[in-house]
C-alpha cells in the first residue's frame, strides 16, 4: 500500500492556535511541563503520543475545559483562559472536536444527528437552509445515502465520517480530530485519512489531528509534534521527525508497520 507523506504548507505565518510555555499537572503529577506548540493557519498539524501522554489534556485546554497552571493558550485571538464563559461558548463553536469514539446519539438518525448541533445553536437558520446543509455535509464525507439511517446501522467508519460531518456542519475555522483512525481497519483508515485531507482543502480548516498511527500521521499531518517527556518534542515535517534516527522516535514504529 502506498504510503505519501503530505508536504508543509506554503509559509504561512498566521498562527490559529499559539501555545507557549503550558505548564499543567494534577496534584505532584506533572502532564505537560514548558511546552510549546503553534498550529498555523490552514495547516494539518499531527501530535504523536502514546496512551497517557496527555493528548486529552490538550484538548481540553484547547477548548477551555481545563485551565493550564501557567503559560499562554491564544486560539484564534482568544487566550482561553482569561475570556469569560459566553467568549469561551462563542469560541467552543468555531473550533470542532471530532471525537475519537464518534459521539453520535444512537437513538436519532444520521439526519437528526446532524441536525442537531445546527438547531441548538444556529436558530437564525431556516428549516430549509438546515435541510440543505445536512445534505451537503453527507455529501462531503459521502455518505447521502445514509440520511434515514440509524448509527447502529452503520460500520465503524461510517460512525466517524459521520462524526465528523456532525462537527463540521457548524463549519469551524478549527478542527481537532481525536484518534480519527481507532479501531478500524487500515483501508478504511486511509478512506478517513483522505476525509481529513479534503475537509482541509474543501473548507479550508486548520487542524491538530491526534493519534499513535504512523499512517495516519503521514498521509494527513503538514507537520508533525511528538508528545514526549511532558512537551511537543521534534516538531517539522514527517520525514524531518522520522529519518533523525531519533531514539524517542522508535517507540512509534514499534506499534505500526510503515517504514
Ligand atoms: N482531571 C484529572 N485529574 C487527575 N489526573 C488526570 C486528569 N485528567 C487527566 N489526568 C492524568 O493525566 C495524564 C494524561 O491524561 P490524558 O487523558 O490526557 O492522556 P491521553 O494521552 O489522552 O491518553 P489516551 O490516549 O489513553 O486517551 C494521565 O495520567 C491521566 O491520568
Amino acid at each position: 500500500m502506498d504510503i505519501i507523506a503530505k508536504k508543509p504548507t506554503d509559509t504561512n505565518t498566521e498562527k490559529v492556535i499559539e501555545i507557549k510555555g503550558l505548564n499543567k499537572a494534577f496534584g505532584n503529577y506533572v502532564v505537560l511541563e514548558n511546552a510549546s506548540l503553534d498550529l498555523y493557519k490552514g495547516e494539518n498539524l499531527v501530535v504523536l503520543g502514546k496512551s497517557g501522554t496527555g493528548k486529552s489534556v490538550l484538548i481540553k485546554i484547547i477548548i477551555g475545559l481545563l485551565k493550564p497552571d501557567s503559560g499562554l493558550v491564544n486560539v484564534l485571538g482568544n487566550v482561553v483562559d482569561e475570556i469569560s464563559y459566553q467568549e469561551l461558548l462563542a469560541l467552543r463553536l468555531r473550533v470542532g472536536f471530532s471525537f475519537q469514539n464518534s459521539a453520535l446519539y444512537d437513538s436519532m438518525t444520521v439526519k437528526e444527528n446532524l441536525e442537531f448541533p445546527l438547531v441548538r445553536n444556529r436558530k437564525d437558520l431556516s428549516k430549509q437552509e438546515v435541510n440543505s446543509s445536512v445534505e451537503e455535509m453527507l455529501d462531503a464525507v459521502g455518505l447521502s445515502q445514509t440520511i434515514n439511517q440509524m448509527p447502529s446501522e452503520l460500520s465503524g467508519g461510517q460512525r466517524k465520517r459521520i462524526g465528523i460531518a456532525r462537527t463540521l456542519i457548524l463549519r469551524p475555522e478549527i478542527m481537532l480530530y481525536d484518534e480519527p483512525t481507532a479501531g478500524l481497519d487500515p483501508i478504511t483508515s486511509k478512506d478517513i485519512n483522505k476525509l481529513i485531507n479534503d475537509v482541509q482543502e474543501r473548507y479550508h480548516t486548520s487542524a491538530i489531528v491526534i493519534t499513535h498511527d504512523l499512517t495516519c500521521a503521514k498521509e494527513t499531518g503538514n507537520r508533525v509534534a511528538m508528545l514526549v517527556d511532558r512537551s511537543f518534542e521534534r516538531q517539522g515535517t514527517f520525514d524531518q521527525v522520522f529519518n533523525s534516527g531519533d531514539i524517542k522516535a522508535q517507540p512509534f514504529f514499534d506499534y505500526n508497520f510503515i517504514q
